[in-house]
């Protein structure tokens, strides 16, 4: 039999340190590499990352360190597991460590502010690969869910199908169940776009609203979605997949989510400050990528109402009690 393959998570926060889980449960022998040494001390000597999933005994076939060199020596695929807007920074340091043949896989859900480039662009870009070595992971995964090992399906995109098919094999465990796409942009356009819809909905919560404004956020959120997507060359469909609906499900609805709360956060009334500084350091990226995406949507005349009234409250001051008015205002139009 082949020894196990060696697959590396840069990034230790939440969800690398599950996905990290995934790979090590599926039989492979992982490396996590966290920013801090004591991080992946703690990691090592107690099986826990106690700052983001205390709850959770990790595999022991699964090795942590802070030395990058070390962990992606030997690497078939190496997996991105850091902010979407730091992300081009942190690869720009790894890139003379990385594999030449290794897959790169991105986890993070973001459009880059200066560029207005998705994730696999960066990717492609700064670790300057073939895209066909580039591939997606993105669904309804919210991390604490998945490595409490509750039932989650995803999506494993790549323009290379046999590469997608590897990656799928490698994180496929009883818990976790990866579906292959090859529509790379409407997978990371969907999973950037969602963000910024569940604050939309967390927006509405803290408002007092219930389940039916959050299904019009849902749907015309999907419909917003769908139309960036498609004026980028995304395939309609894949809106309607795990990584479409599912994901925006999932967060939109989930108390786990952080965009969500972020969101739920302003519509009770608190600033951006309070809001910053409840999430603890975590990332709510749906607070940068509402400005990146917005900008995107102009740039090839799309109308995403909901994005721009997100933008508005997270950067220009608008209240959300009011931007929820302006949305009901608009024109009256067909669906
Ligand atoms: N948490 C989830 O449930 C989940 C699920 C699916 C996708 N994602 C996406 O995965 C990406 C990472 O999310 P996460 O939940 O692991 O985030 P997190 O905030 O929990 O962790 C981010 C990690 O990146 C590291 N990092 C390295 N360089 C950094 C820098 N310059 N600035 C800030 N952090 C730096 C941090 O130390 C930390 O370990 C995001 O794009 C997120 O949208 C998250
Ligand atoms: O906690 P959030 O809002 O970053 O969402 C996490 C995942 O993207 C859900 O799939």
């Amino acid at each position: 039999m082949a020894p196990p393959e060696r697959i590396t998570v840069l990034g230790a926060g939440s969800w690398g340190t599950t996905f990290a889980k995934v790979l090590a449960d599926a039989g492979n022998d992982v490396v996590l590499w966290a920013r801090r040494a004591e991080v992946a001390a703690a990691i090592n000597e107690t099986r826990r990352n106690s700052a983001y999933l205390p709850d959770i005994r990790l595999p022991s076939t699964l090795r942590a360190t802070d030395d990058a060199a070390e962990a992606v020596h030997g690497a078939g695929a190496v997996v991105l597991a850091v902010p979407s807007q730091t992300l081009r920074e942190n690869l720009a340091g790894w890139q003379p460590l990385l594999p030449p043949e290794a897959t790169l896989v991105s986890l993070a859900k973001g459009v880059e502010l200066s560029t207005l480039k998705r994730m696999s662009e960066v990717i492609g870009e700064v670790a300057d690969v073939p895209m066909a070595h580039v591939a997606v992971v993105s669904g309804p995964n919210l991390a604490k869910e998945i490595a409490a090992e509750q039932p989650t399906a995803t999506v494993v995109a790549c323009p290379d199908h046999d590469r997608a098919v590897a990656l799928q094999h490698a994180c496929s465990t009883p818990y976790f169940r990866p579906y292959t796409n090859t529509d790379l942009v409407g997978i990371e356009i969907a999973g950037a776009c969602k963000n910024v819809i569940a604050l939309a909905c967390g927006m509405a919560a803290g408002l007092g609203f219930g389940h039916n404004t959050m299904s019009s956020l849902i749907t015309r959120g999907l419909a917003e979605t769908t139309r960036l997507g498609v004026a980028l060359g995304a395939d309609p469909m894949t809106f309607a997949g795990l990584a479409g609906l599912g994901d925006l499900v999932a967060t939109a609805m989930s108390p786990l989510s952080r965009n969500r709360t972020f969101g739920e956060r302003l519509g009770r009334g608190e600033t951006m400050a309070q809001a910053q500084e409840a999430a603890h350091g975590q990332v709510s990226e749906g607070v940068k990528s509402c400005s990146s995406i917005r900008q995107l949507a102009a740039r090839h005349g799309v109308e995403m109402p909901i994005t721009d009234v997100v933008h508005r409250v997270c950067h220009e001051g608008l209240a959300p009690a009011p931007a929820a008015a302006e949305l009901l205002g608009r024109e009256r139009k067909p669906e």
